[in-house]
Order: structure tokens, then sequence, then C-alpha cells
């Protein structure tokens, strides 16, 4: 069989009369009106400084064999080199090589497979716990799929959990006793789940929980990863899809904020109607580079990820467990570790933001993604300052100081409401 896209390159060479009249009848190489196979050769180069650009292709034939050559630039940094020949009788055949150090850019890293998932597979997502420095808290990237979790450290979760487990009550800073909710716990740490960010963080245990709250089974973070501890906002994430891949129906999310709405006061809950996504409008989604359709589509819709009927029962059971003045409102995320400017408090509340912090809504874009409910909720650490004549300003201890104070009604509403969640089908 002759083949054909082989060929097709030259037509509209200079020597052009070559492929169609040749090969397109499929009657060999001789038989045709136009005599003798021709010889051709063709060639270009690109390379220019500025851009950065460098490819060139170079090809002849002798009538019977076609040789040529052609670089390519890859985004990684690197340059493939493909030398190649083809005959109609055999066929084509490449000798791929490579130069260059790839680099690895986070939108790829993003993309399972990776670009380059072929004679190399640098980019493979199962080699990036190795390439990306988790452990180090420096700049990580990570890519999450599938596959990572099916055949590698999820594996061990999967006997017990997998089935009928649909809650997962996430927890975020500080809030380390929310753990204590759950019973019969069994406990992993970070530091020994191959693959598994740890968290730099004070408040943040660290520590990976299975067990029930009620006759529901959980899984439970204690400690989460925030974004301007180094890792990247997929990393970040990474463990809601781990949830998703368990067996997790539902996302319980609670967070530390700050309380930007005039009228909040330390120590209140604020369940969470809406979001605003900072870091995501202006492009920094864990979402961003390659989509795994195995998890979710490409587009995500975002006004229904808060579910107003779920508010309405964690209101209720908010009640009966003794919060007072329970708030619903829109947090928002800033990438930290800075508190706000004065300005920047005025600007939120102007844009109708009633709490700020730096985690959950990237946790919730992905869970949003993969089809998880969701419920979030914030323990108001602090009253944002938006007075330059106020002598207040935020700090972590207090944050965690106010956290601790707190985490055991935090830990009374979780322990109900999560049944009541399970028992409502909302
Ligand atoms: O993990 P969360 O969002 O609860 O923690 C908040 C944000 C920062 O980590 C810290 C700032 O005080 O609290
Ligand atoms: N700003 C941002 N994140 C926070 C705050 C705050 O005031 N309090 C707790 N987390």
């Amino acid at each position: 069989e002759p083949p054909s896209s082989g060929y097709g390159t030259p037509l509209g060479s200079p020597l052009g009369n070559y492929g169609n009249q040749n090969y397109e009848g499929g009657n060999g190489h001789h038989d045709n009106d136009h005599g003798e196979p021709k010889s051709y050769e063709f060639g270009y180069q690109v390379k220019d400084e500025y851009t950065g650009n460098n490819y060139n292709r170079k090809e002849a034939s002798d009538g019977n064999q076609v040789r040529g050559e052609y670089r390519v630039q890859l985004p990684d940094g690197r340059t493939q080199i493909v030398t190649y020949y083809a005959d109609w009788q055999t066929g084509f055949h490449a000798d791929v090589k490579y130069e260059g150090t790839a680099q690895y850019p986070e939108q790829y890293n993003n993309y399972q497979g990776g670009y380059n998932n072929g004679p190399s597979g640098q980019y493979g997502g199962s080699n990036y716990a190795q390439n990306n420095g988790y452990n180090g808290g420096g700049s990580a990237t990570s890519s999450v799929s599938i596959k990572d979790y099916s055949s590698g450290s999820g594996g061990q979760y999967n006997s017990g959990y997998n089935s009928g487990s649909n809650y997962d009550s996430y927890s975020g800073n500080n809030f380390g006793s929310l753990g204590d909710a759950v019973t019969n716990a069994t406990k992993f740490d970070y530091k020994d789940i191959p693959n598994f960010p740890v968290s730099t963080v004070m408040g943040h245990a660290g520590r990976l929980l299975f067990g029930h709250i009620g006759s529901t089974p959980v899984v439970c973070m204690q400690g989460r990863f925030h974004f301007y501890e180094g890792y990247s906002l997929s990393a970040c994430t990474m463990p809601v899809r781990l949830m998703k891949l368990l067996g997790v129906t539902t996302l319980v999310v609670s967070n530390a904020a700050g309380g930007i709405n005039p009228s909040y006061r330390t120590g209140q809950i604020m369940l969470i109607k809406d979001q605003i996504n900072f870091l995501g409008l202006a492009g920094v989604n864990p979402l961003r580079g390659h989509n795994d359709e195995r998890f979710g589509d490409r587009f995500v819709a975002m006004n229904d990820v808060f579910d107003p009927e779920i508010n309405k029962l964690a209101k209720s059971v908010g009640e009966m467990t003794g919060l007072k003045e329970i708030q619903e409102g829109v947090y928002a995320s800033v990438g930290g570790p800075t508190y706000e400017t004065v300005a920047e408090v005025n600007l939120m509340r102007v844009l109708g933001v009633d709490a700020v912090g730096m985690s959950t809504v990237h946790e919730t874009v992905v869970a949003k993604h993969c089809g998880l409910k969701v419920f979030a909720f914030s323990l108001i650490t602090n009253e944002c300052v938006a007075s330059y004549s106020s002598k207040e300003t935020p700090d972590g201890e207090e944050v965690l100081q106010v956290a601790k104070e707190n985490e055991g009604k935090l830990k009374g509403f979780v322990e109900k409401m999560i049944p009541h969640l399970a028992k409502s089908k909302l």
C-alpha cells in the first residue's frame, strides 16, 4: 500500500510532480505517463534570537526514497530532532532525538498524560512527586490524575471506604479538633502517604482520618495546603480529587476568615452562600491547563456551587447546637500570606465580600468540577481593619487563638450537621 501522507509534503514543492502522479494511482512507481520518478530537495530554516524561534526542515528524494530531517522546538525548552526516510515499499521510518533539558511549566504538569508522554515520558502524571519537590515547600507543581490515585497512594484506602462513603469533612486551619468528631478513626500522617503534600502552617496537624461521624463514613483532612505555602493550586486541591476517587459525594469545608462585613463579630460562624475567587479572576485557577475529562467538563458552572437548602438546614442545625448569630455571606479568597490593607478591606466591602481568607475557593472549584456537593462555612477569627485610625492588626496567633476558643462549638456543629445532611439527601 503506498503511503499517502509521507509523500504528500513534496506536493507543491519546486519539483512537485512526485507525490500525486506516482502514488495516488496506486499502480507503483514507474507506470505513469510522465516518465521516470524525479529527484528533488528542499529545506527551510527559521532562527530568530528575539522571539526564540528556531526550527527547520530539509528533505531530499532520489525518486525512490525520501530522506529528511526536521527540528521542532518543544514548549519545555528542548529541541526534538526527527530524522526520517520513507519509500513506497516500506513506509515511513523515523528516529527521534531530543536536545536540551526539559523545564516543567505548570500547565503541562496539569495534563496527566503530559504533552510529551511518548518516547521520553518525562511529563507523565505519575512522576510529579519526585519531580516537583512537594516536600521542599518550594514552588511545587503537581498533576493529579485518576491514574495516580487508582494505582498509587490511593490504593491503600480503597477497601472499606469506597462503597457508601458519602461524606467528607474537610477541616481547615486551626480546627484540628474537628478530627475528634470522627469516631474509630484510622489516622495517616500526610508525611507517610506516598505523593501527598505536607502542611507547613501552624495549626494544621497534617493527618488524614478515616472513620465515622454518627453512622456516616467520612474522610477528614486535619490540615490543608495553601497557595502561599508554595504549592500550586492543583497540588492544594489534590486531596479533593482523591476523595472523589474514594467515593466521597459531599465536601464539607471549613476555614478561618477575617470579617469584612462591618456587622460581623469575632467568633461568629458564617455559612458561605457564594464566593469570589480573586486568584481565579486573575487567571490562577486549579483547573487551568489540560482538562482531565474523567473528572469533569472543561467549563464549570459555579453559580450553583452552594445550595441554599443545605445552608437552611445548617442554620437550623447550628441553632439547635447553640450557635448564636449564624451569618450567611460571601467568602473571598486572596493568595496570602499577607493580610489585607485598609484599602483592600474597603475595596472588598464595596464588592460585596463578607469574609476573607486564604483557602477554600479553589477546593470548591475542584469539587464542583468533579461533581461533589459542597457545604462550606467560616469561623470569623478577626475583624478586618477598615480604618487608618485603628490600632488593631490581624495576626496568625490571634487567628489560632480564636479558632482554639471556638473549636468545641464547631465540633458540636459538625457532629450534628453531617448526619442531618446525610439523612436529608440534599
Ligand atoms: O486554612 P484556613 O483558610 O482556615 O486558614 C486561614 C488562612 C491562613 O492560612 C490563616 C491566616 O491566618 O488562616
Ligand atoms: N484575611 C485573610 N485571611 C484570613 C484572615 C484575614 O483577615 N483571617 C483569617 N484568615
